[in-house]
This record gives structure tokens, C-alpha cells and sequence, in this order.
């Protein structure tokens, strides 16, 4: 189990964590999760003693990293793909991992041969592939098959395969009972991934809850109208109570003067049903649901480090946040309300 307590770090006088606390529980997976610059790396770098809050602490089963006494056997972390040495082949390089240790030799060959690198261990690391150096730094973390897993962004230059294998792997090590706290940025992954999710913005916990819930409770559902009409529809529904009709953006092939609808507030029969009573003409009805990526969004929006913008040439400058959501520069407020709309009716149908 890792427990985060309260951290706060600054660095060059920007406070960068500003009271962080989560717990990732055994036999769960953690996914952790977060914008650019949010605090993710700090925070596990904190938790591996790599550098020391201001403030705060973190536990590993019940006592600081520091007083584990079998560190390898206790975390497993991978920080970055590239950190065994270039010069070393893969083999030589998990041997000293394993010596200095006390961790037996014969569990080089087993992390080699669940890694899937056993062909080329002995290569050197410098001469790795992206994807080849993370299932490297991967092997190491497992070297002590320890209790916890800690993985920053591991899935980085896998291919679908390796991104499948990494996940199998989490789910593996969490049905043992083991605690494994996996950072990413790829929502769709730790939707499939993960029980539990901690969201990162600006060094603050924006949530904590599991990831069926976080998708139940903010992402939006409803129903896609697509209409010729869209003034009759609104009257057919304003009669019906705790329904809301908004307007949204017209996909790209939704029939000329037609408009787009988002109606929500009652199931997708009772919607159908008022539709037809009224005899209105729809060329789509689609019930939608947000997915994880919607919800996260939604709720990161303007937590991130960074603001883009559009490579147009077209004048006025279109601001791209750090969540993706484009608005005019002037009006950044009421374009991401509508942008929201527009998100939860991208997520057809894609939470887990
Ligand atoms: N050694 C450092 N000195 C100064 N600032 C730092 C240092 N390390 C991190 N930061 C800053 O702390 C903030 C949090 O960084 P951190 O790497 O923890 O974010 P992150 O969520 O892991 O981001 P990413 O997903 O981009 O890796 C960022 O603003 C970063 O620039």
C-alpha cells in the first residue's frame, strides 16, 4: 500500500505540490493522472526519496521508502525508460542490479523472459528502441517482484502489444493482492487499466474515487439529435419536465441546414417517444455517453502548464488548452462551456 500525506514542494520559490494526499491500496490499481507539469513525477520521485518535500510525507506498507530495508523487494519503479546505462548490455545491467541486491541471479532470466527481451540481452542498452528500453526498465522494477509497483508513463513508445502487455501486467500483479500506482496521460488506458484513479491539476488532488464512479459522476450523458427542425423540436420538449435541449456543433456529413441537439434529462425511449408523438423529423437520434477522457478533460480544463496554439494563418489566434479544447482567444470561457457539450457527445458509448 502507498500512502501520500499532505505534500507540499516548492521549487524556485513556485510550490508545486501544494498538499497532496492519496492512498493506492493492495490489490488495486491506481491510475494517477494529470496534465503536463501537474506534480505527477514529483510526487513519486518524493515518494522514492529521489528528492524531499517541504512538507508531508509518503509511507510504503506503513513506513517511509527510506526504512524499507529490501528496497527492491518492497518498490518496483520505473521513472524513465532510459535509465540503464548505455554502454552495458541489458543482461550485465539487471546482473549488477540483482547483485548489489541480494537478489538471485536466476531472477535475471525470469524478468528477461517476462519482459519478452531474453533475444537481445545481450545488446547494449544504448542500442535499444524506446519500446525496448521501457520493457528494460520494466525487467528491473521487477527484478525483487515486489509488493508495489510504481510505473511513470510506462506504456511510452510500446506498441499495441507491449501497451496490452504492460496492462495484463498491472492487472496481474493487483490480482496478487500487490498495490500498483500507474501514472499516464493516455485516459483511454487507465480506463482500461485501473480501478481507482487520483487526478493531478496544478499540485492539488482534483479526485479521488475509482474510475467507474469518476465516469458515472461527471462525464455527461444523453441523446444526439440531428433535425431539420430544431425550433419545433424545442417546443415538443418544452413542455416536459427536467428535459434540456442545448445546441451543439454539426458533425462533418450531418445533412446540409440541419442542426445538432444534445438532449438530456430522460432516457433515450422516453426522448424517441416525445419525438414521434410531436411527428418530427430526425436524420439521427444516438444515445452518447461521456467516456473517462470526457470526464477528465472536463475536469483538468485550464490545470494544465501549458497553452497552445492552432498553427492557422488565419488572424485571430485560436488558444488551445492544455485538455485540447479550442476557443477564441477572446471568448475562452463560453467556448469551453461549449466545448464540454461537444466532448460528451465525442465518448459514444466508450466508458468502460
Ligand atoms: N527540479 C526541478 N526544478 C524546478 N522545477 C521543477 C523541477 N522538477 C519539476 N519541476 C516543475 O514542477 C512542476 C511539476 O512537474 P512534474 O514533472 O512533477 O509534473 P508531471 O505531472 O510529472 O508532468 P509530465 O506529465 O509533463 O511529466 C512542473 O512545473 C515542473 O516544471
Amino acid at each position: 500500500m502507498i500512502e501520500v500525506e499532505k505534500l507540499v514542494k516548492t521549487f524556485t520559490g513556485r510550490r508545486v505540490l501544494d498538499g497532496v494526499s492519496f492512498a493506492a491500496r493492495n490489490g488495486r490499481v491506481t491510475g494517477f493522472l494529470g496534465p503536463n507539469g501537474a506534480g505527477k513525477s514529483t510526487t513519486i520521485k518524493i515518494l522514492l526519496n529521489l528528492i524531499h518535500p517541504d512538507s508531508g510525507r509518503t509511507l510504503i506498507d506503513g513506513r517511509p521508502f527510506s526504512r524499507v530495508s529490501s528496497p527492491m523487494r518492497s518498490v518496483g519503479a520505473v521513472l524513465d525508460a532510459r535509465s540503464a546505462h548505455k554502454g552495458m548490455k541489458a543482461e550485465t545491467y539487471l546482473r549488477a542490479l540483482a547483485l548489489t541486491n541480494g537478489i538471485p541471479k536466476s531472477r535475471v532470466d525470469e524478468v528477461l523472459a517476462i519482459t519478452g527481451i531474453g533475444k537481445v540481452s545481450k545488446r547494449r542498452a544504448g542500442t535499444f528502441s524506446l519500446g525496448m528500453s521501457q520493457r528494460l526498465s520494466i525487467a528491473a522494477a521487477l527484478l525483487g517482484d515486489p509488493h508495489n509497483l510504481v510505473l511513470d508513463e510506462p506504456i511510452n513508445g510500446l506498441d499495441p502489444e507491449g501497451v496490452k502487455w504492460v496492462r495484463d501486467l498491472c492487472r496481474y500483479y493487483a490480482s496478487q493482492g500487490r498495490t500498483v500506482l500507474l501514472s499516464s496521460h493516455l485516459m483511454s488506458e487507465v480506463a482500461l487499466t485501473a480501478d481507482d484513479l487520483v487526478i493531478i491539476g496544478r499540485g492539488r488532488i482534483l479526485a479521488q474515487t475509482t474510475v467507474e464512479r469518476f465516469v458515472g459522476e461527471h462525464s455527461r450523458h444523453g441523446v444526439r439529435v440531428v433535425t431539420p427542425d430544431p425550433d419545433r423540436l424545442r417546443q415538443a420538449f418544452s413542455a416536459a419536465a427536467g428535459i434540456t435541449v442545448a445546441d451543439v456543433e454539426r458533425k462533418e456529413g450531418d445533412p446540409e441546414r440541419s442542426r445538432a441537439v444534445w438532449i438530456t434529462g430522460a432516457p433515450v425511449e422516453a426522448i424517441a417517444g416525445i419525438i414521434a408523438r410531436h411527428q418530427l423529423v430526425v436524420y439521427e437520434l444516438v444515445q452518447e455517453r461521456g467516456s473517462l477522457e470526457d470526464a477528465y478533460m472536463e475536469l483538468t480544463r485550464g490545470a494544465g502548464e501549458y497553452r497552445t496554439q492552432k498553427p492557422s494563418g488565419s488572424g485571430a489566434a485560436d488558444v488551445i488548452d492544455s485538455a485540447g479544447v479550442a476557443g477564441s482567444a477572446e471568448d475562452t470561457g463560453s467556448a469551453n462551456a461549449a466545448g464540454g457539450a461537444a466532448a460528451a457527445g465525442r465518448g459514444r458509448g466508450k466508458a468502460r
